[in-house]
């Protein structure tokens, strides 16, 4: 049976990237995504604008929503404090299944938790199955149509804190229209658009951040 694309990228970077180095692993999947086959990780433009904000707000407790082959789950883990940890969500068993061996590889499984399920089931259990309290940072990168059901979902849930951060990619491409609107005409988010491209493209894109005022 042929490979994936998903399979040809984790072999890559298994015989190309640096075991135990993040960074290397990082540059690797950029290298093969941007010279041979394209793939819907954040990349390395996006990339800098997650690093920012992860930086910023330095969380204990950080949730990402697509985990996909785990190039932003390994962006995330590497630039986590001592203690803190990453809960990554995704719903594609075959991705699943990569992204744990490339966040092996990169050696930051200590600081990944990887649930795989569809957000809808996996949200609600976080407080009671995961130990969370609540979420310092949220990435969304999964379905484009699931940000805001989960959005209303992390509240309903008590998941959220006055300053929690959510980060959101595609708002361009594929696009987020209807959680653009809901997040910028909600008065419990301060909003902040920062504009980028689609990752290995010319194309436009941007990511927006939403910091929830409790
Ligand atoms: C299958 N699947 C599992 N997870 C997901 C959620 N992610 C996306 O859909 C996604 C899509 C694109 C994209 C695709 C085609 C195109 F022409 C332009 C952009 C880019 C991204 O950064 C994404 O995150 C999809
Ligand atoms: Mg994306």
């Amino acid at each position: 049976m042929n490979q994936s694309k998903e399979q040809r990228i984790l072999n890559f970077v298994l015989q190309n990237a640096v075991r135990g180095d993040p960074c290397s692993v990082l540059e690797t999947i950029d290298k093969y995504c941007s010279q041979k086959e394209w793939a819907m990780n954040v990349g390395d433009e996006k990339g800098l604008i997650l690093d920012k904000t992860v930086e910023e707000v330095n969380p204990s407790v950080a949730l990402e929503l697509g985990t996909y082959c785990g190039y932003s789950a390994v962006r995330i883990a590497r630039l986590l404090k001592a203690g803190a940890h990453l809960l990554t969500v995704e719903f594609n068993p075959e991705f699943a299944a990569i992204a744990k061996q490339m966040i092996e590889f990169a050696g930051v499984q200590d600081k990944v938790k990887l649930l795989e399920g569809p957000s809808e089931e996996i949200i609600p259990q976080l407080k009671k199955k995961y130990e969370v309290d609540t979420l310092d940072f949220v990435f969304l990168d999964h379905w484009k149509d699931k940000y805001t059901p989960d959005t209303i979902l992390l509240q309903e849930c008590n998941l959220l804190r006055k300053g929690s951060v959510l980060l959101a990619d595609n708002i361009i491409v594929p696009g987020a229209p209807e959680f653009l609107n809901y997040i910028r005409n909600n008065p419990r988010f301060q909003c902040t658009n920062y504009p980028s491209h689609l990752e290995y493209m010319k194309v436009e894109d941007a990511m927006e951040k939403a910091v929830f005022l409790g």
